[in-house]
């Protein structure tokens, strides 16, 4: 396993975020979590990767995890290039070219200011920062938020293609549970800050309750 977390509590002040959340990514997988606005997703990938803190609970983390972040936080006016460098501050090697040989989208834009970029193109960016760091999970929270059905396809097209090429492990926030479910074999969907459901993506899409909750299928 790369992550396992078990029995995971997390407050904000006196309100309860995450109430013993269990689950696990394990080497090569791509594996999603889908809920609701405020079910707890944020939080969960943010006390895996460290921003925020637990209050119960445990989390073994065995390998290199790098997180693409709601939002995308990048530097406005920094280059691509250097936003890109900024992913890989803690190797020795800064060497962009892998990155742009993954997301050829990004070449012309290279010297660009991050904040003149259009929300696909810094969304590829902060891909690309994740990326420097050489992860072997990469926590994506909301890949496809304002952004435009072709690019969606290309970033999940990129996704696979590093999965099986290189095995890099996904956890994939999403508020589209298609896509989610389409690009990962197995999902958990968490409600009001627990695991409610769990289990290969085909089995969840197929039960009546997921797809009428995340579908907008009928039950
Ligand atoms: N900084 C904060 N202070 C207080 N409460 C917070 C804070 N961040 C999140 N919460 C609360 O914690 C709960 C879980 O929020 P979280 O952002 O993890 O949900 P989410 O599933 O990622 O939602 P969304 O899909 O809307 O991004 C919500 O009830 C939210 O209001």
């Amino acid at each position: 396993m790369i992550v396992e977390v078990r029995d995971l509590v997390v407050h904000y002040g006196a309100a309860t975020a995450l109430d013993g959340v269990s689950l696990s990514v394990g080497e090569g997988e791509m594996v999603a979590l889908i809920g609701a606005n405020g079910a707890g997703k944020t939080t969960l990938v943010n006390t895996v990767c460290g921003v925020k803190q637990a209050s119960g609970g445990r989390i073994d983390v065995h390998g290199n995890l790098a997180l693409v972040p709601e939002g995308r936080h990048l530097f406005a006016s920094l280059s691509v290039d250097d936003n890109l460098r900024l992913g890989a501050w803690r190797q020795k090697k800064r060497t962009t070219g892998h990155v742009y040989d993954l997301l050829p989208g990004l070449t012309k834009l290279r010297n660009r200011p991050a904040g003149r970029l259009s929300g696909g193109e810094q969304q590829m960016v902060a891909l690309g920062r994740a990326l420097m760091a050489c992860p072997d999970l990469l926590v994506i929270d909301e890949m496809s938020l304002g952004l435009a059905p072709k690019i969606v396809a290309d970033l999940a097209a990129h996704l696979r293609d590093r999965n099986t090429t290189d095995g890099l492990a996904v956890l994939l926030i999403e508020q589209n549970a298609q896509l989610a479910l389409d690009l990962c074999a197995r999902a958990y969907v968490l409600e009001a800050g627990r695991v409610v459901a769990e289990g290969p993506s085909g089995e969840l899409a197929g039960s009546p309750e997921v797809a009428a909750a995340y579908l907008g299928l009928e039950a």
